[in-house]
């Protein structure tokens, strides 16, 4: 008997067949591992399971209507406190936690479920700028640190921005109405705004602000940017090492068009800093990019020195500021007229600007500070509002489980490392238990709580939870806890800013076929997108 077994295993013929076994069953693991890599725990809830529909038919369902599988997981889980399974764009499947976890999720150390590696897995900055700017995100870190100090100089002369943007965009005709594309000039107007923020605080800055081959150019390394974190989403993690390079291919002609175009300036601030180096009580420009050249010289020296780093600095920067801000502005546009007609919203706006900031003389020429600006609790109303309803994320605190062990979620379910998490925000911000008529964009449904609740003897609003940077479980589009988006106080002003100087110079309307009636936003593969293609019609004020 050994001796046939001897003779069988020494055969040729036997010895091939079991090689070829051992080969396919390690690439069948390997394959299978590629394709499944996050073992899902038996007791972790998957949507549509109970009803006995496929994985498949539910992904199929998330690339046609996402706004149904986030109401089903919403309505049957997350309202119930309970953990569940959905899939989302792509190949790819995300853990939706109750809002009732909110706290213990924010609570989590970074090296357990970390933020960064959620935001570097959605916006995939390694494959668009390089490996650094997506794992080294020090500008992100002093936008949090230090962007509080810069904020009242930038919002002394962001107006004057705001009135050279306005002019060139929606006019300054005072006799013929003008028929304006909505989301080019927001793109303009507040990316104008923004980058007086970021790097306008110099001649060269407030030049490269104006100059409107600079904006699109920094739109075009933003569009690459979202482009590649697209592709990206699209396909299976195991591909994108490869694919990254493909998604990316247009990143590096955008990236030079925007570095010569920065260039002069980089040069202006490395002189600044040089000269500031000998005379210590020098002003220097009160803006980002001045920050983060300061910071980069004493502690990333080499990124410093490189025009084409820091360029990429610039662009993750933007990334940072201007992308959500332009669709809000949008948005805010949209609604403020949609409301008019029931609300009077665009004339209430206009009494507060003139109370707290006047109405004599050039908008421009106002003296706005921070104080000012929280005290508008209309405009603060109109602009919480807009974000409540229509958030660009549909998901929120996104947390990517880094911890080799994994993390057992409050109602004990185990999620391996690799495990997406987050909460979902439309739905908790649309919650009829919670929001009288949810749907429905009110424009005061925030300031009259915080009105009634005002100090008596100073009149300052009451209720600062309620207020457009006070994030909660049911306002979630800024996230929430310690990653809780920084820039918000920036974006507080700015939106105000900017519909202020809308109210307070032009009269605004919808062209007479929308009926008065803004059209709605649209929810595709998770993004809450608007109606991009939307026509205003302006006309400057007489009296302005
Ligand atoms: C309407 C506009 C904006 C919205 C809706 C928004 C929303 C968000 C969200 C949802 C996050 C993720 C937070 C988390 O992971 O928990 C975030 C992070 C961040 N945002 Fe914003 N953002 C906006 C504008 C801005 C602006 C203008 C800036 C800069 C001035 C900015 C700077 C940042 C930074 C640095 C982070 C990373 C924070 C961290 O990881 O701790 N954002 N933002």
């Amino acid at each position: 008997m050994d001796e046939l077994l001897q003779k069988v295993i020494g055969h040729e013929h036997f010895r091939k067949i079991a090689l070829a076994i051992v080969f396919f069953a390690v690439a069948g693991v390997l394959l299978y591992r590629a394709f499944f890599p996050i073992r899902y725990p038996a007791d972790l809830p998957r949507l549509g399971k109970d009803e006995g529909i496929s994985w498949r038919d539910m992904r199929k369902k998330f690339q046609t209507d996402c706004t149904a599988v986030f109401e089903e997981a919403y309505e049957k889980y997350s309202k119930r406190g309970k953990t569940v399974l959905i899939p989302v764009f792509g190949p790819h499947d995300e853990v939706i936690l109750p809002p009732s976890a909110l706290h213990w999720l924010c609570k989590q150390p970074d090296n357990v479920a970390s933020s960064l590696a959620a935001q570097i897995d959605s916006i995939q900055p390694h494959h668009s700028l390089g490996h650094k700017f997506a794992h080294d995100p020090w500008g992100g870190m002093l936008i949090k640190t230090d962007l509080n100090s810069a904020l009242e100089a930038v919002c002394a002369v962001m107006n004057n921005e705001l009135g050279a943007a306005f002019d060139a965009v929606f006019g300054t005709d005072t006799e013929n109405w003008k028929e304006i594309e909505l989301f080019p000039a927001c793109r303009i107007i507040g990316g104008r705004a923004t980058l007086r923020f970021t790097l306008g605080d110099s001649p060269e800055g407030r030049r490269l602000c104006k100059d409107e081959e600079f904006v699109q150019s920094c739109y075009n390394v933003l569009d690459g940017m979202l482009d590649t974190a697209g592709d990206m989403a699209a396909a299976r993690k195991f591909l994108r090492p490869i694919l990254g390079l493909w998604a990316s291919r247009n990143m590096p002609a955008k990236l030079k068009d925007l570095q010569t175009r920065f260039e002069p300036l980089y040069r202006e601030r490395m002189q600044i800093l040089e000269q500031q180096a000998t005379n210590k009580e020098m002003k220097v420009p009160q803006d980002v990019i001045q920050m983060m050249l300061q910071y980069a010289i004493k502690e990333r020296r080499e990124e410093a020195l490189s025009v084409e780093d820091m360029t990429k600095r610039l662009a993750m920067s933007n990334f940072g500021t201007m992308h959500q801000t332009i669709i809000t502005v949008h948005n805010l546009f949209l609604n403020v007229l949609d409301s008019d007609r029931e609300f009077n919203t665009m004339s209430v706006l206009r009494d507060e600007v003139a109370r707290i900031i006047g109405d004599e003389g050039e908008m421009r020429e106002k003296h706005w500070t921070r104080a000012k600006v929280s005290s508008m609790t209309k405009a603060d109303s109109v602009t919480r509002e807009t974000l409540r309803i229509n958030s660009f994320i549909g998901r929120t605190v996104q947390r990517l489980v880094v911890a080799p062990g994994g993390l057992v979620t409050e109602d004990g379910i185990h999620l391996p490392q690799g495990t997406m998490v987050s909460i979902l925000a439309h739905q908790s911000q649309t919650d009829g238990e919670t929001f009288t008529d949810p749907f429905k964009y009110d424009p005061w449904r925030f300031s009259r709580p915080r009105e009634a609740a005002a100090d008596k003897v100073t009149g300052k609003p009451g209720l600062n939870n309620l207020s457009f940077v006070s994030t909660s479980s049911d306002y979630l589009a800024f996230s929430h806890g310690k990653h809780a988006c920084p820039g918000r106080f920036l974006v507080d002003f700015e939106l105000k800013m900017i519909m202020a100087y809308a109210v307070m110079n032009y009269d605004i309307e919808f062209p007479e076929s929308y009926g008065g009636k803004r059209p709605a936003n649209t929810w595709f593969v998770g993004f809450g997108i608007p109606p991009l293609d939307v026509k205003v019609r302006v006309k400057r004020k007489k009296t302005a």
